[in-house]
């Protein structure tokens, strides 16, 4: 059996909170402003990540956006190939997203599968007027036509390799890491 082990840190606490401080600004100067935008979290980790990203454009607009928390699961192209019965969390938009700006928000980027199920997800809730994508880690190896507006770190992997994020509270650390299988 081969086991993951971590090879390199490639962003600490210092580095995702400056990734996420940039973000938050190009968000603000992107919209021209925050009037309409509601940022929605991925489940796991694109969550903490939400809440960060309001908690700083509030720090610099002084106004609190709407965060929402969005759970994928049913809208995952492999349901019906899964081998064991996934669990299904709740989504929770606290606004009528209907002509609104969403930013929605995840942790790495990879194929892009998790974005095509969330945007399917959220066009399944409303129509809102412009979707955006801002992930902390942009790792390549897209299978669909989709990228980020807003991107913490681009980083080149090998397919043999996995990015690990660690974002606290789901974790008891803020860090990124590249793992490898060892034989
Ligand atoms: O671009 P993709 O190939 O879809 O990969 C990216 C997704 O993979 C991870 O989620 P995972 O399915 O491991 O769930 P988790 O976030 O709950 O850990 C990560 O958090 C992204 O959501
Ligand atoms: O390397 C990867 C690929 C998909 N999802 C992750 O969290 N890491």
């Amino acid at each position: 059996m081969s086991t993951l082990i971590e090879k390199t840190v490639i962003m600490d606490e210092q580095a995702i909170r400056r990734g996420l401080i940039r973000i938050a600004h190009e968000i603000i100067e992107n919209n021209k402003g925050i009037k309409d935008l509601i940022l929605v979290g991925i489940r796991t980790r694109g969550v903490p990540l939400a809440e960060r990203l309001a908690a700083e454009i509030k720090r610099i607009e002084g106004a609190q956006l709407p965060v929402g928390i969005l759970d994928i699961t049913l809208y995952r192209d492999d349901l019906s190939t899964l081998s064991y019965q996934p669990i299904v969390h709740e989504t929770q938009i606290p606004v009528d997203i209907s002509g609104k700006t969403i930013v929605l928000i995840d942790d790495v980027l990879y194929t892009g599968r998790t974005v095509r199920a969330a945007l399917d997800a959220i066009i399944d809730i409303g129509r809102p007027k412009v979707i955006q994508l801002a992930v902390l880690v942009d790792r390549g190896h897209r299978e669909l036509p989709i990228r980020a507006d807003y991107v913490g770190k681009n980083v080149p992997t090998s397919s043999k390799e996995v990015v690990g994020v660690q974002l606290m509270p789901v974790d008891d650390a803020d860090k990124v890491v590249i793992k490898e299988f060892a034989e």
